[in-house]
């Protein structure tokens, strides 16, 4: 049996491939495939461990072959799951394992944007850190403020713990459905859209990419915020209109913005947003610690090996491939 990888993952995933007997074919060029090259590669494979490559419904078609595609993520807004399903091909994915790293990503980009700190360490490295001034470089304080998570699920409950634990935040959420354990243990109070857009002093995004969240964060919605407000992003670039954020600093509508994804990625070197004091941006390093992406990886390898075995996928994003199949 043999799996194609689109990227090199960490040794603890590959090394319970090479366990189970499972051949590997690594895509070792520091450059993304071409559609072409990932058909290619993947006919001659029974299975393909991805990490972050498109997988569109041509692709899909091509490579129907495909006993399971294990993805190197929990976010699959990359691939075509429905047509994924209809061929029966299953789909797996790594939650759970990144939710720690992928918060505390959220928790530092809004500490850095509330104090300007990557802007500040820019300044120093032009030699502007100048005099002692009582009345520059003035952030604003986190303790006691007001979080609102849209999307409480396993990273936005990690992340309203932080906020809670560390700075004594009170905790408001938007989610499509309510989070009970989460309210108890926290004292997490549910609200509409737009009572969290009203309430929040510092907005954390942590839904998957879906029709329904794609562009939610517009000129509309900032409008909506409170003028203080800092807004972070760790889910995905395209829930926030980059424009509109822009706009939205620009025109003091919030205050700040910290932002581990972005629309398009990278996001380009001149891009004005970069050059703002209160905006912090990182290039999508949510889950990148040793330790995660070696847990990722790992639950990409049982992934892969469960379905080259015929088994059930033991992370499985579209369970409909076994119920069907019965
Ligand atoms: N920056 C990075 O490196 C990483 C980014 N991510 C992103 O974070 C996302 C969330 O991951 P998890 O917390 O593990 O997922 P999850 O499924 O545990 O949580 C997502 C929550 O959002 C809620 N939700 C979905 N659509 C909604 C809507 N329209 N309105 C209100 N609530 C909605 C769901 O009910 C769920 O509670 C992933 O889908 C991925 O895109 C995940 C890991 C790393
Ligand atoms: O897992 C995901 O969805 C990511 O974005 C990277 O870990």
């Amino acid at each position: 049996m043999k799996v194609f990888i689109t990227r090199v993952i960490p040794e603890e995933g590959r090394k319970l491939l090479e366990e189970a007997g499972i051949e590997i074919q690594e895509w070792k060029e520091k450059r993304a495939l071409t559609q072409e090259e990932l058909i290619a590669n993947c006919l001659e494979s029974d299975a393909l461990l991805s990490v972050g490559t498109r997988l569109d419904a041509d692709f899909l078609q091509a490579c129907s072959h495909l006993k399971v595609i294990a993805l190197h993520s929990v976010g699959f807004d990359h691939v075509d799951v429905d047509t994924a399903t209809s061929l029966n091909i299953p789909i797996g994915n790594t939650p759970g394992v990144l939710s720690a790293a992928t918060a505390d990503t959220a928790f530092l980009l809004m500490l850095a944007t509330s104090r300007k700190a990557f802007y500040l360490h820019k300044s120093i490295e032009k030699g502007q850190w100048g005099f002692f001034d009582p009345t520059a470089n003035l952030g604003v304080e986190l303790r006691g403020k007001t979080l609102g998570v849209f999307g409480l699920g396993k990273i936005g409950l990690e992340m309203a713990r932080c906020c809670k634990a560390a700075f004594g935040m009170k905790i408001i959420y938007h989610n499509r459905t309510r989070n009970e354990a989460a309210e108890q243990a926290l004292n997490a109070k549910w609200l509409s859209f737009e009572e969290l857009l009203q309430q929040s002093d510092v907005l954390t995004v942590h839904t998957a990419l879906t029709p329904e969240t794609e562009g939610k964060f517009d000129w509309a919605a900032f409008n909506l915020m409170k003028p203080s407000a800092i807004f972070i992003n760790t889910a995905r670039g395209a829930i926030h209109q980059e424009e509109d954020l822009l706009k939205a600093l620009l025109a003091g509508k919030i205050w700040g913005a910290g932002l581990d994804v972005t629309n398009p990625e990278p996001m380009r070197p001149d891009h004005p947003l970069l050059q703002m004091p209160n905006v912090s941006v990182l290039p999508h390093i949510g889950s990148a610690t040793q330790e995660t992406r070696a847990a990722m990886s790992v639950l990409a390898a049982k992934n892969v090996i469960a379905g080259l075995k015929g088994a059930e996928i033991p992370f499985l994003v579209n369970p409909e491939v076994y119920t069907t199949k019965s």
